[in-house]
């Protein structure tokens, strides 16, 4: 889909205060298992919300060559007809995954527990990310993986025709390989156990339940959990709302905070507290969020959240909260940079296997745009004057979503504008970002 030229892009200071109220696009993570498990399902799943981000229409193309339906209705509405667990078809061709690594992961742990042989690729930044954290379990469950030098797609898969039931402790706190082995064990007679010693993002664990999965979540002792799947359940078609994304949320919330005078209210917002972190360090940042209408939809806490300019201060973010906002560090370090103080952020060696080296990204561009920034270890410490840096850089993308958009927030409030190198791949999770943020006021366009 990427094989145009690049799409560089500038962000400048606005000529007022941002104001307005929107909602961002639909969950990324929750409607790729909507799509996932309404194609495990008997029936009808009629997704509304779903996110039309290149990501997840990948997806819902992968399980239309996997046999099931998958129509969009005028107006947005997404409704799949499923073919039941075990009941998928081998695809005629290769599936080519994009820019996403949860679509990739998670249909590994899919085509794991059926009887098939498919074959997995990607776009440069997805075939440089590993996948032998999903190749290991599944082999463990009977299924046979043929892959490039160091677990890379293109990934070959024979599905295995009686998966044994997962018994598997997750090595690094990942909700990608949490939902890969919870998917295969689907497809398992007996009960499947899945221990992730940090807790990660539990939509997978939510939303099987809701289809009518039997699924049990024990805490342990050091706070992790236990997952108890049953497999071979009968999954049942219904309906999905799908929240708006807070990953992708963070976005406006971080600009109308540094933009003087802004207030923006983003409807909707999906607050899992296993997906909020942002939000709670940028409230003790000194944040002025307000949270109204919390209420639940689908399985799934949503609200109303009201953000307004305010000064930040630097903060120290423990590791055990990094799970819970594992794609906000990106924007996290941009307000971060504008902030009054030393903000450190422990232990996010994952960034470093995201659609970039996420760690060596931030800084680079952070540096590039005058703040004071390093890596010690798995640490990414920023140092804020409590002054915005001086931009005027132009920003690598490295085909990453997150990046081009937190640096594009940056430049609303440099003295110098913001350059990105290539804006397309935001439309992997947010397409009308730019238009979106030019409705509150910002100024980001076409370079
Ligand atoms: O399960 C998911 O939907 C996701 C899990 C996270 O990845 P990891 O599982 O690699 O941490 C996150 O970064 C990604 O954007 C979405
Ligand atoms: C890491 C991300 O996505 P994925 O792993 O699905 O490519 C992200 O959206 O920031």
């Amino acid at each position: 889909m990427h094989q145009h030229a690049s799409l560089p892009m500038i962000a400048r200071q606005p000529s007022g205060p941002l104001s307005g109220s929107v909602r961002v696009p639909g969950d990324k993570s929750i409607s790729h298992r909507a799509l996932m498990l309404g194609a495990l399902a008997v029936g009808e799943t009629r997704i509304e919300g779903l996110l039309e981000g290149e990501d997840v229409l990948r997806t819902a193309a992968a399980m239309r060559a996997l046999g099931a339906t998958v129509t969009r209705e005028e107006g947005g509405t997404y409704t799949v007809h499923g073919r039941g667990i075990g009941g998928l078809v081998e695809p005629a061709d290769v599936l080519d995954m994009g820019n996403s690594g949860t679509a990739a992961r998670l249909l590994a742990g899919i085509l794991a527990g059926h009887p098939l042989f498919a074959v997995l690729t990607g776009d440069a930044s997805l075939r440089r990310r590993p996948m032998k954290r999903v190749i290991d379990p599944l082999s463990a469950l009977g299924a046979a993986f043929w892959s490039r030098e160091g677990g890379r797609l293109p990934l070959a898969i024979r599905g295995a025709a009686t998966p044994l039931p997962a018994d598997y402790t997750v090595p690094v706190a990942s909700a990608q390989v949490k939902s890969a082995v919870l998917l295969a064990g689907l497809c398992a007679p007996g009960v499947s156990r899945v221990v992730e010693p940090t807790p990660t993002r539990d939509h997978t664990e939510r939303m099987l339940r809701g289809f009518g999965a039997t699924v049990v979540v024990n805490t342990t002792g050091e706070g992790g959990r236990e997952i108890l799947l049953t497999g071979q359940p009968e999954l049942t078609g219904r309906p999905v709302s799908v929240p708006a994304d807070p990953s992708s949320a963070a976005f406006p919330a971080v600009a109308a905070l540094l933009v003087p005078g802004s207030s923006v209210t983003l409807e909707g917002v999906g607050l899992n507290p296993l997906r909020a972190g942002l939000y709670d360090t940028l409230a003790e940042m000194g944040a002025d969020i307000e949270i109204r209408n919390r209420r639940d939809e689908a399985g799934e806490t949503v609200a109303d959240l009201t953000v307004s300019s305010s000064p930040l201060s630097g903060v120290d973010v423990p590791p055990s909260r990094a799970a819970s906002m594992i794609d906000e560090f990106p924007i996290l370090a941009v307000a971060a940079s504008c902030a009054s103080g030393t903000t450190r952020m422990r232990g996010l060696a994952e960034l470093r296997v995201k659609e970039s080296d996420r760690l060596a990204a931030i800084a680079s561009g952070l540096a590039a745009c005058g703040a004071r920034v390093s890596i010690e270890g798995d640490d990414l410490v920023v140092h804020g004057t409590g002054a915005p840096p001086k931009g005027g850089a132009t920003i690598a993308t490295q085909m990453d979503h997150r990046i081009a958009m937190s640096f594009l927030v940056l430049g609303q409030v440099t003295e110098e504008p913001v350059r990105v190198d290539d804006g397309r791949f935001i439309d992997t999770s947010f397409p009308g970002f730019a238009e979106l943020m030019r409705g509150l006021g910002a100024a980001i366009g076409p370079a």
